[in-house]
């Protein structure tokens, strides 16, 4: 379990990461989502001893990460793939994780082996890597010491589309069998298909956090009807609040099967009802990240 308490992270007078609580949990992906320069990164080095806080603190199963005594044993983790050693083969850098924590020497073609990386690729030096390699090799250093926690940031970074299938079902296994994951993405849809938490950041700070069903739950119905303002008429008075949008769907925080009976019992014809579901949390993402990105939003 990752426990992160009132993490704030200041440089001079800029705070890039402000006041930050959550914990992710054994047997769950949790997400952590949020645009560029949101704070994922500088969050996550703190999680592994490399940035010191301003204040708060981050725990691995109870204890900073520099005083866990074999802490690869404990916590895999990938920051950033291209900073491996270029003039290593992949090889000369899982047997060099493998010595340093005391690992059997078949654990190197074990991992290479997980992550698909053939005899001929590991023994060329990471320089000629691509990112998709670099990111395996990565993975293949976290996962070598069996930790029980994962932190991996941007870890699809680079992988073609069967990559990223293939790294999610590696990190629901591992989750299924009770690890503790924690990976960041900027974008909502990686997340999305990976994550059973949600931790959403924009400028530093925490904007939503939940499992991923009640972030879905909360983006509500979208429903198009023959007659919209008649849709719109029943739904107010059955007190519930709705915004039609120019395409004519109508959205509404209230449940599909809800908005069905309402539209049944006013005779309302419905042309389509739906939850809101992948739309609504991509709406909500922006939304909530929209005031507080750093970059902007094109006009
Ligand atoms: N050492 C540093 N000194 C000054 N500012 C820093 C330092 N490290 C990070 N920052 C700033 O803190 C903010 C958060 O950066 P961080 O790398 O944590 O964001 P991120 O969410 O990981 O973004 P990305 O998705 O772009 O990697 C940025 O504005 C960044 O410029």
């Amino acid at each position: 379990m990752i426990t992160i308490d009132s993490l704030t992270k200041r440089y001079g007078g800029f705070t890039a990461v402000d006041d930050v609580s959550f914990t992710a949990r054994s047997g769950r992906v949790t997400g952590f989502l949020g645009p560029n320069g949101a704070g994922k990164s500088t969050s996550m080095r703190v999680m592994v001893g490399l940035t010191v806080p301003t204040s708060g603190q981050a725990l691995i199963d109870g204890r900073p990460f520099a005083e866990l005594p074999n802490p690869g044993r404990k916590v895999g983790v990938l920051l950033d793939a291209s900073a491996q050693h270029a003039g290593r083969t992949g090889r000369e850098i899982l047997t060099i994780a493998q010595r340093t924590m005391g690992l059997p020497k078949l654990s190197v073609d074990h991992m290479l082996h997980k992550v698909s990386l053939t005899d001929e690729e590991a023994d060329r030096r990471v320089r000629n890597y691509s990112l998709g390699m670099r990111q395996r090799l990565g993975i293949a250093t976290a996962l070598i010491g069996d930790p029980e926690v994962l932190i991996l940031d941007e870890p699809a970074n680079g992988l073609d589309p069967a990559g990223i299938r293939w790294m999610r079902d590696l990190l629901r296994e591992y989750a299924n069998k009770g690890g503790t994951v924690l990976l960041s993405s900027h974008l909502l849809h990686e997340i999305e298909v990976i994550a059973d938490d949600i931790v959403v950041i924009g400028n530093g700070r925490i904007v939503a956090q939940g499992t991923k069903s009640e972030l879905l739950e909360a983006a509500g119905t979208v429903v198009r009807a023959e007659s919209p303002a008649d849709l719109t008429r029943a739904l107010t008075a059955a007190g519930i609040t709705s915004t039609a949008s120019t395409d004519g769907a109508i959205r509404t925080d209230a449940e599909p099967a809800l908005v069905g009976k309402v539209a049944l019992a006013a005779s309302v014809a419905l042309t389509e009802l739906k939850s809101a579901d992948t739309a609504g949390l991509e709406e909500m993402f922006l939304e909530l990240t929209a005031e507080t990105q750093r970059e902007g939003v094109a006009a």
